[in-house]
Protein backbone atom coordinates (compact mmCIF):
# COMPACT_ATOMS: atom_id res chain seq x y z
CA UNK A 1 0.00 0.00 0.00
CA UNK A 2 1.03 2.81 -0.96
CA UNK A 3 -0.09 6.57 0.60
CA UNK A 4 -0.97 7.82 -3.35
CA UNK A 5 -3.32 4.97 -3.59
CA UNK A 6 -5.25 6.19 -0.13
CA UNK A 7 -5.96 9.12 -1.52
CA UNK A 8 -9.60 9.84 -0.63
CA UNK A 9 -12.49 11.43 -2.37
CA UNK A 10 -15.58 13.05 -1.64
CA UNK A 11 -17.90 10.11 -3.07
CA UNK A 12 -16.38 8.09 -0.54
CA UNK A 13 -18.38 10.21 1.92
CA UNK A 14 -21.69 9.99 0.22
CA UNK A 15 -22.55 6.36 1.21
CA UNK A 16 -21.29 6.57 4.61
CA UNK A 17 -23.13 7.14 7.58
CA UNK A 18 -20.79 9.85 9.92
CA UNK A 19 -20.99 8.92 14.11
CA UNK A 20 -22.17 11.89 15.90
CA UNK A 21 -18.94 11.27 18.58
CA UNK A 22 -17.01 13.04 15.66
CA UNK A 23 -19.51 16.01 16.49
CA UNK A 24 -18.98 15.87 20.31
CA UNK A 25 -15.33 15.11 20.53
CA UNK A 26 -13.59 17.42 17.51
CA UNK A 27 -15.17 20.49 16.91
CA UNK A 28 -18.34 20.61 18.88
CA UNK A 29 -19.46 21.89 15.36
CA UNK A 30 -23.50 22.13 14.46
CA UNK A 31 -24.71 19.01 12.95
CA UNK A 32 -24.82 20.63 9.49
CA UNK A 33 -21.32 20.21 9.35
CA UNK A 34 -20.20 16.78 9.91
CA UNK A 35 -20.48 15.83 6.75
CA UNK A 36 -18.47 18.44 5.75
CA UNK A 37 -15.76 17.46 8.49
CA UNK A 38 -16.12 14.03 7.54
CA UNK A 39 -15.20 15.05 3.89
CA UNK A 40 -12.28 17.05 5.12
CA UNK A 41 -10.51 14.10 7.60
CA UNK A 42 -11.24 11.24 4.45
CA UNK A 43 -8.51 13.78 2.39
CA UNK A 44 -5.91 13.19 4.92
CA UNK A 45 -3.58 10.96 4.43
CA UNK A 46 -3.10 10.51 8.01
CA UNK A 47 -5.27 7.11 9.13
CA UNK A 48 -7.89 8.65 11.69
CA UNK A 49 -10.05 6.47 13.44
CA UNK A 50 -12.10 5.97 16.80
CA UNK A 51 -11.62 2.74 18.60
CA UNK A 52 -14.03 1.89 21.40
CA UNK A 53 -12.02 -0.06 23.67
CA UNK A 54 -14.31 -1.97 25.97
CA UNK A 55 -16.41 -3.05 23.23
CA UNK A 56 -13.57 -3.61 20.97
CA UNK A 57 -15.37 -2.09 17.97
CA UNK A 58 -14.51 0.38 15.79
CA UNK A 59 -16.40 3.54 15.68
CA UNK A 60 -14.93 5.70 12.95
CA UNK A 61 -12.34 5.32 10.36
CA UNK A 62 -11.21 7.88 7.70
CA UNK A 63 -10.28 6.34 4.37
CA UNK A 64 -6.54 6.43 5.14
CA UNK A 65 -7.82 4.17 7.76
CA UNK A 66 -10.30 2.09 6.07
CA UNK A 67 -7.40 1.24 3.65
CA UNK A 68 -4.86 0.41 6.97
CA UNK A 69 -7.76 -1.58 8.61
CA UNK A 70 -8.22 -3.52 4.65
CA UNK A 71 -12.27 -2.44 5.05
CA UNK A 72 -13.89 -2.25 1.89
CA UNK A 73 -16.77 0.28 3.28
CA UNK A 74 -17.33 1.94 7.16
CA UNK A 75 -20.36 0.10 7.44
CA UNK A 76 -18.33 -3.11 7.07
CA UNK A 77 -15.49 -1.64 9.66
CA UNK A 78 -17.98 -1.14 12.52
CA UNK A 79 -19.85 -4.18 11.73
CA UNK A 80 -16.31 -6.13 12.41
CA UNK A 81 -15.89 -7.84 15.53
CA UNK A 82 -12.03 -7.29 16.55
CA UNK A 83 -12.14 -9.61 19.50
CA UNK A 84 -12.10 -12.51 17.62
CA UNK A 85 -9.09 -11.31 15.87
CA UNK A 86 -7.28 -9.43 18.50
CA UNK A 87 -4.03 -11.05 20.07
CA UNK A 88 -3.78 -11.29 24.09
CA UNK A 89 -0.95 -9.24 24.03
CA UNK A 90 -2.89 -6.15 21.83
CA UNK A 91 -5.91 -6.56 24.25
CA UNK A 92 -3.61 -6.36 27.46
CA UNK A 93 -1.88 -3.18 25.73
CA UNK A 94 -5.30 -1.85 24.92
CA UNK A 95 -6.51 -2.84 28.52
CA UNK A 96 -3.22 -0.47 30.00
CA UNK A 97 -4.30 2.36 27.66
CA UNK A 98 -8.55 2.44 29.16
CA UNK A 99 -7.67 4.26 32.35
CA UNK A 100 -4.73 6.26 31.29
CA UNK A 101 -6.81 7.84 28.37
CA UNK A 102 -9.76 8.30 31.01
CA UNK A 103 -7.61 10.13 33.27
CA UNK A 104 -7.21 12.16 29.78
CA UNK A 105 -3.71 11.67 29.05
CA UNK A 106 -2.36 11.36 25.05
CA UNK A 107 -0.24 8.12 24.64
CA UNK A 108 2.06 8.66 21.68
CA UNK A 109 3.11 4.99 20.81
CA UNK A 110 4.64 2.93 17.78
CA UNK A 111 1.53 0.38 16.59
CA UNK A 112 2.33 -2.30 13.66
CA UNK A 113 -0.22 -3.32 11.22
CA UNK A 114 -0.05 -5.71 8.57
CA UNK A 115 -2.27 -5.33 5.62
CA UNK A 116 -1.63 -7.92 3.13
CA UNK A 117 2.00 -8.96 2.90
CA UNK A 118 2.91 -5.35 4.01
CA UNK A 119 4.18 -4.11 7.15
CA UNK A 120 3.45 -1.30 8.15
CA UNK A 121 4.61 0.87 11.72
CA UNK A 122 2.67 3.80 12.71
CA UNK A 123 3.28 6.42 15.51
CA UNK A 124 0.54 6.44 16.79
CA UNK A 125 -1.09 9.44 18.98
CA UNK A 126 -4.17 7.78 21.23
CA UNK A 127 -6.20 10.50 22.59
CA UNK A 128 -9.56 9.90 24.64
CA UNK A 129 -12.68 11.12 23.14
CA UNK A 130 -16.12 11.29 25.09
CA UNK A 131 -18.47 8.85 23.05
CA UNK A 132 -22.42 9.33 22.74
CA UNK A 133 -23.21 7.00 25.59
CA UNK A 134 -20.26 8.98 27.74
CA UNK A 135 -17.63 6.48 28.23
CA UNK A 136 -13.70 6.91 26.87
CA UNK A 137 -13.09 5.82 23.52
CA UNK A 138 -9.61 6.29 21.65
CA UNK A 139 -9.08 8.57 19.16
CA UNK A 140 -6.21 7.41 16.85
CA UNK A 141 -4.05 9.41 14.27
CA UNK A 142 -1.81 7.29 12.69
CA UNK A 143 1.51 8.77 11.93
CA UNK A 144 4.63 7.73 9.38
CA UNK A 145 6.93 6.34 11.50
CA UNK A 146 10.64 6.64 10.85
CA UNK A 147 11.47 2.80 10.45
CA UNK A 148 10.52 0.71 7.69
CA UNK A 149 10.62 -2.76 8.77
CA UNK A 150 9.47 -6.06 6.76
CA UNK A 151 6.77 -7.90 8.36
CA UNK A 152 9.16 -10.21 10.68
CA UNK A 153 10.52 -7.39 12.15
CA UNK A 154 7.82 -5.51 13.17
CA UNK A 155 6.53 -8.92 14.70
CA UNK A 156 9.49 -9.20 16.14
CA UNK A 157 9.49 -5.43 17.83
CA UNK A 158 5.84 -6.92 19.12
CA UNK A 159 7.32 -9.39 21.00
CA UNK A 160 9.66 -7.03 22.55
CA UNK A 161 6.61 -4.68 23.63
CA UNK A 162 5.78 -6.34 26.81
CA UNK A 163 9.30 -7.31 28.13
CA UNK A 164 10.33 -4.84 31.03
CA UNK A 165 13.70 -4.80 29.39
CA UNK A 166 14.19 -1.48 26.92
CA UNK A 167 14.68 -1.84 23.64
CA UNK A 168 15.78 0.75 20.98
CA UNK A 169 16.64 0.90 17.63
CA UNK A 170 18.82 3.80 16.20
CA UNK A 171 20.10 4.24 12.45
CA UNK A 172 23.90 4.22 11.88
CA UNK A 173 23.77 8.38 12.83
CA UNK A 174 22.41 7.33 16.36
CA UNK A 175 19.19 8.80 15.91
CA UNK A 176 16.19 7.25 17.27
CA UNK A 177 14.25 5.18 15.19
CA UNK A 178 11.58 3.35 17.38
CA UNK A 179 11.72 1.83 20.90
CA UNK A 180 9.25 -0.09 22.93
CA UNK A 181 7.21 0.83 25.42
CA UNK A 182 9.68 0.43 28.47
CA UNK A 183 12.48 2.38 26.82
CA UNK A 184 9.80 5.23 25.62
CA UNK A 185 8.00 5.37 29.19
CA UNK A 186 11.92 6.15 30.69
CA UNK A 187 13.66 8.07 28.05
CA UNK A 188 10.71 10.60 26.91
CA UNK A 189 11.93 13.71 25.24
CA UNK A 190 15.36 11.91 24.29
CA UNK A 191 15.59 10.72 20.77
CA UNK A 192 19.32 10.66 20.21
CA UNK A 193 22.02 7.39 21.35
CA UNK A 194 24.11 9.83 23.21
CA UNK A 195 21.28 11.21 25.24
CA UNK A 196 20.72 7.84 26.89
CA UNK A 197 24.06 8.16 28.47
CA UNK A 198 25.22 10.18 31.06
CA UNK A 199 28.64 10.01 29.46
CA UNK A 200 27.88 11.38 26.31
CA UNK A 201 31.54 11.11 25.15
CA UNK A 202 31.38 7.22 25.69
CA UNK A 203 28.41 7.21 23.40
CA UNK A 204 29.98 8.82 20.85
CA UNK A 205 32.93 5.66 21.12
CA UNK A 206 30.54 3.43 21.50
CA UNK A 207 29.03 4.29 18.37
CA UNK A 208 32.32 3.69 16.76
CA UNK A 209 33.03 0.68 18.18
CA UNK A 210 29.74 -1.13 16.28
CA UNK A 211 31.25 -0.23 13.25
CA UNK A 212 33.63 -2.28 14.04
CA UNK A 213 32.30 -4.93 16.07
CA UNK A 214 28.86 -6.37 15.36
CA UNK A 215 28.18 -6.39 19.35
CA UNK A 216 29.08 -5.31 22.78
CA UNK A 217 28.05 -5.30 25.90
CA UNK A 218 28.72 -3.00 28.49
CA UNK A 219 27.44 -1.80 32.46
CA UNK A 220 26.84 2.08 32.08
CA UNK A 221 25.64 5.19 34.00
CA UNK A 222 22.19 5.51 31.77
CA UNK A 223 19.56 8.94 31.87
CA UNK A 224 16.03 7.66 32.87
CA UNK A 225 13.46 10.01 33.46
CA UNK A 226 15.77 12.70 34.43
CA UNK A 227 17.50 9.88 36.72
CA UNK A 228 21.22 8.29 36.47
CA UNK A 229 20.83 4.41 36.74
CA UNK A 230 23.14 1.49 36.21
CA UNK A 231 22.42 -0.56 33.04
CA UNK A 232 23.40 -3.71 31.57
CA UNK A 233 23.39 -2.33 28.10
CA UNK A 234 23.50 -4.91 25.14
CA UNK A 235 24.30 -3.20 21.27
CA UNK A 236 23.74 -5.03 18.86
CA UNK A 237 24.16 -3.96 14.67
CA UNK A 238 21.58 -4.67 12.50
CA UNK A 239 20.85 -3.51 8.48
CA UNK A 240 17.32 -1.72 7.63
CA UNK A 241 16.31 -4.77 5.42
CA UNK A 242 15.21 -2.09 2.89
CA UNK A 243 17.47 0.37 2.66
CA UNK A 244 20.27 -1.59 3.61
CA UNK A 245 21.77 1.57 5.71
CA UNK A 246 23.42 0.42 8.64
CA UNK A 247 21.23 0.38 12.29
CA UNK A 248 21.68 -1.08 15.55
CA UNK A 249 19.47 -2.44 18.57
CA UNK A 250 20.08 -1.66 22.20
CA UNK A 251 18.34 -3.72 24.81
CA UNK A 252 18.90 -2.28 28.66
CA UNK A 253 17.41 -3.51 32.13
CA UNK A 254 18.46 -1.59 35.08
CA UNK A 255 21.31 -2.97 37.90
CA UNK A 256 21.24 -0.30 39.87
CA UNK A 257 20.52 -2.21 43.02
CA UNK A 258 23.56 -4.99 42.54
CA UNK A 259 25.47 -1.67 41.50
CA UNK A 260 24.95 -0.42 44.72
CA UNK A 261 25.24 -3.39 46.86
CA UNK A 262 28.53 -4.02 44.97
CA UNK A 263 29.96 -0.38 45.53
CA UNK A 264 28.65 -0.78 49.48
CA UNK A 265 30.48 -4.32 50.23
CA UNK A 266 33.68 -2.29 48.12
CA UNK A 267 33.30 0.35 50.02
CA UNK A 268 33.22 -1.73 53.76
CA UNK A 269 35.58 -4.12 52.45
CA UNK A 270 37.83 -0.93 52.04
CA UNK A 271 36.60 0.44 55.49
CA UNK A 272 37.42 -2.17 57.38
CA UNK A 273 41.12 -2.82 55.87
CA UNK A 274 41.31 0.83 56.98
CA UNK A 275 40.18 0.12 60.22
CA UNK A 276 42.12 -2.76 60.96
CA UNK A 277 45.57 -0.89 59.67
CA UNK A 278 44.86 1.92 61.78
CA UNK A 279 43.86 -0.33 64.91
CA UNK A 280 46.91 0.58 67.69
CA UNK A 281 46.17 -3.43 69.04
CA UNK A 282 47.37 -6.26 67.36
CA UNK A 283 45.21 -8.34 65.10
CA UNK A 284 45.19 -11.87 63.76
CA UNK A 285 42.52 -13.80 61.90
CA UNK A 286 42.70 -17.30 61.30
CA UNK A 287 40.48 -19.93 59.48
CA UNK A 288 39.23 -23.38 60.66
CA UNK A 289 42.03 -24.48 59.63
CA UNK A 290 44.46 -22.37 61.81
CA UNK A 291 45.80 -20.38 58.53
CA UNK A 292 46.36 -16.72 59.14
CA UNK A 293 43.69 -14.56 56.75
CA UNK A 294 44.18 -11.15 58.35
CA UNK A 295 47.31 -9.16 60.57
CA UNK A 296 47.89 -6.06 60.72
CA UNK A 297 51.15 -4.02 61.46
CA UNK A 298 50.71 -3.28 65.14
CA UNK A 299 50.63 -7.18 65.32
CA UNK A 300 53.91 -7.48 63.74
CA UNK A 301 55.33 -4.78 65.95
CA UNK A 302 54.01 -6.18 69.07
CA UNK A 303 56.14 -9.50 68.11
CA UNK A 304 59.08 -7.52 66.75
CA UNK A 305 58.38 -9.08 62.92
CA UNK A 306 60.77 -7.54 60.80
CA UNK A 307 58.07 -9.16 57.50
CA UNK A 308 54.71 -7.12 56.27
CA UNK A 309 51.37 -8.37 57.88
CA UNK A 310 50.43 -9.28 53.98
CA UNK A 311 53.84 -12.29 54.50
CA UNK A 312 51.70 -13.75 57.47
CA UNK A 313 48.53 -14.28 55.34
CA UNK A 314 48.44 -18.42 54.61
CA UNK A 315 50.80 -19.71 57.50
CA UNK A 316 50.14 -21.72 59.67
CA UNK A 317 48.97 -20.50 63.38
CA UNK A 318 50.16 -23.09 65.34
CA UNK A 319 53.73 -22.58 63.67
CA UNK A 320 53.50 -18.73 64.70
CA UNK A 321 53.01 -19.77 68.06
CA UNK A 322 56.14 -21.42 68.47
CA UNK A 323 58.06 -19.08 66.80
CA UNK A 324 56.87 -16.62 68.67
CA UNK A 325 56.97 -18.21 72.07
CA UNK A 326 60.40 -17.02 73.16
CA UNK A 327 58.77 -13.47 73.49
CA UNK A 328 56.84 -14.62 76.75
CA UNK A 329 57.87 -15.21 80.34
CA UNK A 330 56.43 -18.30 80.37
CA UNK A 331 56.68 -19.76 76.39
CA UNK A 332 54.93 -22.85 76.69
CA UNK A 333 51.87 -21.57 79.06
CA UNK A 334 51.82 -19.29 76.23
CA UNK A 335 51.48 -22.22 73.68
CA UNK A 336 49.37 -24.32 75.55
CA UNK A 337 46.63 -21.61 76.36
CA UNK A 338 46.27 -20.89 72.85
CA UNK A 339 45.57 -24.63 72.24
CA UNK A 340 43.11 -24.57 75.14
CA UNK A 341 41.43 -21.87 73.68
CA UNK A 342 41.10 -23.00 70.45
CA UNK A 343 39.80 -26.47 72.01
CA UNK A 344 36.99 -24.81 73.58
CA UNK A 345 36.03 -21.96 71.49
CA UNK A 346 34.80 -19.62 73.93
CA UNK A 347 35.28 -16.36 74.08
CA UNK A 348 37.98 -14.88 76.46
CA UNK A 349 38.81 -11.47 76.92
CA UNK A 350 41.53 -9.88 79.32
CA UNK A 351 44.38 -12.63 79.65
CA UNK A 352 46.90 -11.01 80.92
CA UNK A 353 50.43 -12.29 79.22
CA UNK A 354 53.83 -11.68 81.06
CA UNK A 355 56.57 -10.91 78.39
CA UNK A 356 59.91 -11.93 78.67
CA UNK A 357 61.37 -7.94 78.16
CA UNK A 358 59.08 -6.72 81.06
CA UNK A 359 56.10 -5.88 78.65
CA UNK A 360 52.84 -6.95 79.61
CA UNK A 361 50.15 -7.87 76.91
CA UNK A 362 46.25 -8.28 77.06
CA UNK A 363 44.93 -10.98 74.79
CA UNK A 364 41.34 -11.44 73.30
CA UNK A 365 40.38 -14.62 71.61
CA UNK A 366 37.10 -14.25 69.63
CA UNK A 367 35.95 -17.75 67.85
CA UNK A 368 34.07 -16.63 65.08
CA UNK A 369 30.88 -18.36 64.02
CA UNK A 370 28.42 -17.26 60.97
CA UNK A 371 24.75 -18.79 61.31
CA UNK A 372 26.03 -21.28 63.84
CA UNK A 373 29.05 -22.09 61.64
CA UNK A 374 32.63 -22.39 62.68
CA UNK A 375 34.47 -20.14 60.80
CA UNK A 376 37.88 -19.50 62.57
CA UNK A 377 39.08 -17.47 65.19
CA UNK A 378 40.40 -13.72 66.04
CA UNK A 379 43.24 -13.09 68.24
CA UNK A 380 43.63 -9.39 69.79
CA UNK A 381 46.74 -8.19 71.19
CA UNK A 382 46.82 -5.00 73.05
CA UNK A 383 50.28 -3.84 74.61
CA UNK A 384 49.38 -2.98 78.42
CA UNK A 385 52.50 -2.62 80.15
CA UNK A 386 52.10 1.70 80.49
CA UNK A 387 48.72 0.79 81.98
CA UNK A 388 50.19 -1.82 84.41
CA UNK A 389 52.59 0.72 85.54
CA UNK A 390 49.94 3.32 85.83
CA UNK A 391 47.83 1.10 87.91
CA UNK A 392 50.37 0.45 90.01
CA UNK A 393 51.38 4.10 90.75
CA UNK A 394 48.02 4.87 91.44
CA UNK A 395 47.86 1.90 94.15
CA UNK A 396 50.99 3.09 95.29
CA UNK A 397 50.04 6.13 95.93
CA UNK A 398 46.40 5.29 97.07
CA UNK A 399 48.39 3.36 100.06
CA UNK A 400 51.65 5.63 100.77
CA UNK A 401 51.38 8.81 102.62
CA UNK A 402 53.79 11.14 99.98
CA UNK A 403 55.65 13.34 103.09
CA UNK A 404 57.51 10.36 103.92
CA UNK A 405 56.94 7.66 101.39
CA UNK A 406 55.76 5.22 104.34
CA UNK A 407 52.74 3.15 104.24
CA UNK A 408 49.55 5.31 104.98
CA UNK A 409 46.68 5.00 107.11
CA UNK A 410 44.28 3.08 104.60
CA UNK A 411 47.17 0.65 104.43
CA UNK A 412 47.96 0.45 108.07
CA UNK A 413 44.31 -0.38 108.23
CA UNK A 414 44.35 -3.47 105.66
CA UNK A 415 47.74 -4.93 106.94
CA UNK A 416 46.44 -4.68 110.67
CA UNK A 417 43.15 -6.27 109.77
CA UNK A 418 45.03 -8.77 108.11
CA UNK A 419 47.25 -9.64 110.94
CA UNK A 420 44.73 -9.63 113.32
CA UNK A 421 42.62 -12.21 111.19
CA UNK A 422 46.26 -14.41 111.38
CA UNK A 423 46.39 -14.27 115.29
CA UNK A 424 43.19 -15.05 115.48
CA UNK A 425 42.52 -17.85 113.12
CA UNK A 426 46.00 -19.12 112.78
CA UNK A 427 47.39 -18.78 116.47
CA UNK A 428 50.85 -16.94 115.38
CA UNK A 429 51.94 -13.73 117.21
CA UNK A 430 52.20 -9.97 116.44
CA UNK A 431 53.36 -6.61 117.80
CA UNK A 432 52.49 -3.32 117.26
CA UNK A 433 54.47 -0.07 117.56
CA UNK A 434 53.01 2.99 118.65
CA UNK A 435 55.67 5.72 118.04
CA UNK A 436 55.29 10.19 118.82
CA UNK A 437 58.17 12.75 118.51
CA UNK A 438 58.42 14.25 121.38
CA UNK A 439 57.63 18.06 122.29
CA UNK A 440 57.34 18.02 118.09
CA UNK A 441 55.16 21.21 119.20
CA UNK A 442 57.65 23.37 120.02
CA UNK A 443 59.91 22.12 117.10
CA UNK A 444 57.40 23.33 114.70
CA UNK A 445 56.63 26.61 116.63
CA UNK A 446 60.33 27.39 116.58
CA UNK A 447 61.87 26.68 113.67
CA UNK A 448 58.67 26.41 111.14
CA UNK A 449 56.42 23.60 110.12
CA UNK A 450 58.48 22.95 106.77
CA UNK A 451 61.76 22.19 109.04
CA UNK A 452 59.71 20.22 111.09
CA UNK A 453 58.76 17.90 108.18
CA UNK A 454 62.81 17.37 107.87
CA UNK A 455 62.40 15.85 111.09
CA UNK A 456 59.23 13.39 110.09
CA UNK A 457 61.07 12.15 106.92
CA UNK A 458 64.42 11.11 108.89
CA UNK A 459 62.33 9.40 111.37
CA UNK A 460 60.37 7.75 108.39
CA UNK A 461 63.86 6.64 107.04
CA UNK A 462 65.17 5.46 110.11
CA UNK A 463 62.26 2.96 110.14
CA UNK A 464 62.76 1.95 107.09
CA UNK A 465 66.19 1.34 107.44
CA UNK A 466 66.61 -0.20 110.88
CA UNK A 467 63.00 -2.61 110.72
CA UNK A 468 63.35 -5.84 109.48
CA UNK A 469 61.73 -6.31 105.52
CA UNK A 470 58.42 -8.38 107.41
CA UNK A 471 57.67 -5.06 109.56
CA UNK A 472 55.41 -2.57 108.01
CA UNK A 473 55.78 1.22 109.27
CA UNK A 474 53.06 3.30 108.55
CA UNK A 475 52.62 7.04 109.32
CA UNK A 476 49.19 7.09 110.66
CA UNK A 477 48.59 10.52 111.46
CA UNK A 478 50.74 14.02 111.87
CA UNK A 479 53.58 13.24 114.11
CA UNK A 480 52.35 9.98 114.77
CA UNK A 481 53.97 6.62 113.57
CA UNK A 482 52.85 2.63 113.93
CA UNK A 483 55.06 -0.45 113.14
CA UNK A 484 53.38 -3.33 112.54
CA UNK A 485 55.31 -6.30 113.52
CA UNK A 486 54.17 -9.97 112.44
CA UNK A 487 55.73 -12.74 114.37
CA UNK A 488 56.76 -10.67 117.83
CA UNK A 489 55.36 -11.33 120.70
CA UNK A 490 55.75 -7.86 122.82
CA UNK A 491 58.40 -8.94 124.97
CA UNK A 492 60.73 -8.85 121.64
CA UNK A 493 58.79 -6.16 120.05
CA UNK A 494 59.83 -3.92 122.99
CA UNK A 495 63.18 -4.67 122.58
CA UNK A 496 63.07 -3.71 119.14
CA UNK A 497 61.54 -0.37 120.64
CA UNK A 498 64.24 0.58 122.33
CA UNK A 499 66.64 -0.23 119.91
CA UNK A 500 64.51 1.71 117.19
CA UNK A 501 64.28 4.92 120.21
CA UNK A 502 68.44 5.22 120.32
CA UNK A 503 68.48 5.02 116.35
CA UNK A 504 65.89 7.63 116.35
CA UNK A 505 67.90 10.03 118.28
CA UNK A 506 71.15 8.99 116.98
CA UNK A 507 70.46 9.99 113.46
CA UNK A 508 69.01 12.97 114.71
CA UNK A 509 72.27 14.32 115.92
CA UNK A 510 74.13 12.78 112.81
CA UNK A 511 71.69 14.40 110.33
CA UNK A 512 73.47 17.69 108.87
CA UNK A 513 70.78 19.26 107.37
CA UNK A 514 68.68 19.03 110.57
CA UNK A 515 68.98 22.18 112.96
CA UNK A 516 67.37 20.30 115.46
CA UNK A 517 67.17 16.88 117.47
CA UNK A 518 64.52 15.13 119.00
CA UNK A 519 63.94 11.96 120.92
CA UNK A 520 60.59 9.56 120.68
CA UNK A 521 58.14 7.92 123.05
CA UNK A 522 56.89 4.26 121.80
CA UNK A 523 54.30 2.18 123.31
CA UNK A 524 54.33 -1.00 122.57
CA UNK A 525 51.63 -3.84 122.77
CA UNK A 526 50.68 -7.47 121.21
CA UNK A 527 47.60 -8.11 118.66
CA UNK A 528 45.49 -10.80 120.81
CA UNK A 529 43.43 -13.08 119.56
CA UNK A 530 40.94 -11.70 121.32
CA UNK A 531 40.60 -8.53 119.97
CA UNK A 532 37.33 -7.94 118.17
CA UNK A 533 38.44 -5.18 116.26
CA UNK A 534 41.54 -3.47 115.60
CA UNK A 535 40.68 -0.27 116.88
CA UNK A 536 41.05 -2.30 120.34
CA UNK A 537 44.93 -3.24 119.60
CA UNK A 538 45.60 0.70 118.64
CA UNK A 539 43.94 1.82 121.95
CA UNK A 540 46.51 -0.05 123.49
CA UNK A 541 49.30 1.27 121.79
CA UNK A 542 47.97 4.11 121.91
CA UNK A 543 47.83 4.23 126.11
CA UNK A 544 51.35 2.73 126.22
CA UNK A 545 52.47 5.45 124.27
CA UNK A 546 50.89 7.60 126.67
CA UNK A 547 52.36 5.96 129.84
CA UNK A 548 55.63 6.55 128.08
CA UNK A 549 55.15 10.13 127.84
CA UNK A 550 53.67 10.40 130.93
CA UNK A 551 57.01 8.52 132.63
CA UNK A 552 59.12 11.25 131.24
CA UNK A 553 58.83 10.83 126.98
CA UNK A 554 61.91 9.36 125.38
CA UNK A 555 61.17 6.03 126.70
CA UNK A 556 59.38 2.71 125.64
CA UNK A 557 56.20 1.47 127.37
CA UNK A 558 54.44 -1.92 127.03
CA UNK A 559 50.49 -2.61 127.13
N1 LIG B 1 56.01 19.72 110.51
C1 LIG B 1 54.92 18.98 110.69
N2 LIG B 1 54.31 19.03 111.85
C2 LIG B 1 53.23 18.30 112.08
C3 LIG B 1 52.68 17.52 111.06
N3 LIG B 1 51.57 16.89 111.58
C4 LIG B 1 51.46 17.31 112.87
N4 LIG B 1 52.46 18.17 113.19
C5 LIG B 1 52.70 18.86 114.39
O1 LIG B 1 53.07 17.98 115.42
C6 LIG B 1 52.81 18.63 116.66
C7 LIG B 1 52.25 17.67 117.66
O2 LIG B 1 52.26 18.27 118.89
P1 LIG B 1 51.52 17.67 120.12
O3 LIG B 1 50.87 16.37 119.69
O4 LIG B 1 50.70 18.72 120.70
O5 LIG B 1 52.62 17.34 121.12
P2 LIG B 1 54.12 17.47 121.11
O6 LIG B 1 54.55 18.88 120.95
O7 LIG B 1 54.74 16.52 120.11
O8 LIG B 1 54.43 17.00 122.52
P3 LIG B 1 54.29 15.58 123.07
O9 LIG B 1 53.71 14.67 122.08
O10 LIG B 1 53.48 15.70 124.28
O11 LIG B 1 55.70 15.17 123.36
C8 LIG B 1 51.90 19.80 116.34
O12 LIG B 1 52.60 21.01 116.39
C9 LIG B 1 51.50 19.55 114.92
O13 LIG B 1 51.29 20.75 114.19
C10 LIG B 1 53.32 17.50 109.80
O14 LIG B 1 52.90 16.85 108.87
N5 LIG B 1 54.42 18.26 109.66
Amino acid sequence: MTRDESTPTTDTLDHRKGPSDIVTTFHNAPQTAIRDQAALLDRLHTPVWIFDIEQERMHYANAAALRLWEATTPQALYARDFSSTMSEATRRRLADYLPRLARGEVIDEHWSFYPGEEAISLHCRCSPVVMNDGRTGMLVEGMESDISLDASSLRALEAIRHTPMMVSVFDGQGRLLVRNPAALEARQGLSSFDACFADHAMAEQLLQRLEREPRHALEAIMRVNGRERWHHVDLCRATDPKTGLPMFVMGEFDITPRKALETARRVSQRQLEVVIEGLDVGLLLEDEERRVIVANQAFCDLFGLEVPPEQLVGMDCREAAESTKGHFAEPEGFVTRIEELVAERRKQTRDLLAMADGRFLERSYTPLFVADEYHGHLWVYRDITRQRHQEADWARKASTDPLTGLANRRSFDEAARSIARSVKEEACQAALLMIDIDRFKAINDTLGHAEGDKGLRLLANTLRHSLRQSDLPCRTGGEEFMVIMPGMSPEEARTVAWRLLRQIAEATIEAETLPFYFTVSIGVTGFKPTDARIEAVMQRADAAMYQAKHEGRNRVAVH
